[in-house]
């Protein structure tokens, strides 16, 4: 079964960039990391920040109890309103968070040149780097990445020379992957149980649903503090490619959802164009993990599910650090919008994708179904540059 990481051709638009600023050693944003004054940026400095977390515990993103009957229910509700939970009693023990903090933190404060010895090739998707999306930016990213398939020995072993040292890393983040599989199993049962979805209507789910063959990445994100944080940007609007992705987020606060005033923005291919749109922020909660749809499920549940545009931004005094576990189907099955969800009414709104097909469009490379906007993908699915 091919995986996703295998089948994707080169990202040959624009050779991958390498992260090459000295993030602890500059005094202010230089010009090439300098973004537009970044609305919505999440409250004050310093200690009133800590007062901001506090009211944060009052976000509007539902928070999910995976034991609570209504889970599912809970969960249909959040991902046609706002793309995105959090879900808590997810039975992954928070040891597992602190290795994987551990060992990512680690990886990120080796130095530059040992990082670059795992350096994402042009044509890859895994190892060290800036994240894809930067390509399409025309300012840098105030942040690191780390991409992993499978096992991550690979790249360990160019990173760290001594088998102590990387076997340490290989095995925390081995661990992790088996966890976040059995929790995204469980997920995207409960998310399609709450359309009236069954095993039987996902062919590719295997006789049980147990999916085995399902493609999982994970991605590293490491954000160093930043000297004008409303000046810089961690991580890039955008929206994830795969069925969904499981993240965990240190306790620093960063990661932002969009909330859209309803209509569509109409034509425009910026977020920003639909004017009462609105930046929330989703709140580090010990214990949780956020939950974002991505287009693959928003193609599956034919619109249904919104496919939510998220960035991350940036703290004057905290690194922060997040694992986003992406999770989709095998590489070579093609998705088509759910028959059940396709009423007389509503035909399919997309054709059918497989997940390294639909990476290659987003990077602009495929073919543009339907046209420009015509009925095919909608255009905020292109990460327009930014004007
Ligand atoms: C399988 C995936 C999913 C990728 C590409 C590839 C590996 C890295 C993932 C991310 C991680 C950071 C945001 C994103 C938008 C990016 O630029 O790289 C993601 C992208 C996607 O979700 O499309
Ligand atoms: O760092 C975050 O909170 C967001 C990371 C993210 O969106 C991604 O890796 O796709
Ligand atoms: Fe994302």
């Amino acid at each position: 079964m091919s995986s996703v990481a295998e089948s994707v051709r080169p990202h040959s638009r624009n050779l991958q960039q390498q992260p090459c600023l000295d993030f602890d050693a500059v005094h202010e944003v230089p010009e090439s990391h300098a973004w537009p004054q970044v609305e919505d940026y999440p409250g004050g400095y310093g200690v009133e920040e800590e007062e901001e977390e506090k009211e944060d515990q009052s976000s509007p993103i539902p928070v999910i109890d995976l034991a609570e009957a209504n889970a599912a229910a809970r969960m249909r509700e959040a991902c046609e309103t706002w793309g995105v939970f959090q879900v808590t009693n997810h039975g992954i023990p928070m040891r597992l968070f602190d290795d994987v903090e551990t060992q990512a933190r680690r990886l990120f404060a080796l130095p530059a040149q040992q990082k670059l010895k795992a350096a994402r090739s042009p044509d890859g998707l895994t190892g060290y780097g800036i994240a894809r999306i930067a390509t399409f930016f025309s300012k840098l990213l105030w942040s690191e990445g780390f991409t992993i398939a499978g096992s991550p020995a690979e790249h360990a072993r160019l990173l760290w020379s001594h088998p102590q040292d990387y076997s340490q890393f290989c095995e925390a983040m081995e661990e992790y992957d088996r966890e976040m599989k059995k929790l995204a199993r469980r997920l995207m049962w409960l998310m399609l149980a709450s359309l009236g979805i069954t095993k039987e209507d996902v062919t590719w789910a295997g006789p049980g649903g147990e999916m085995d063959g399902a493609s999982a990445m994970f991605q590293l994100n490491w954000y160093p503090a930043c000297p004008n944080p409303e000046r810089a940007m961690g991580l890039a609007e955008h929206t994830d490619s795969p069925l969904f992705a499981i993240l965990h987020q240190n306790t620093t606060t960063g990661l932002q959802v969009l909330q859209d005033g309803g209509a569509p923005a109409a034509g425009g291919t910026n977020s920003n164009s639909n004017s009462n749109s609105r930046w929330v922020t989703v709140p580090p909660l010990p214990g949780a993990l956020v939950v974002n749809v991505g287009d693959l499920l928003h193609i599956f549940t034919n619109g249904r599910f919104k496919s939510v545009m998220h960035r991350a931004v940036v703290n004057r005094t905290r690194p922060r650090l997040s694992v986003a576990y992406f999770w989709g189907p095998p590489g070579n099955v093609w998705l088509s919008p759910l028959e059940k969800l396709v009423g007389p009414e509503n035909g399919p709104l997309y054709p059918s994708m497989s997940w390294p097909e639909y990476l290659k469009i987003k990077a602009g490379e495929g073919i543009s179904i339907g046209g420009k906007g015509g009925g095919g993908l909608s255009e905020e699915m292109w990460l327009a540059p930014k004007g």
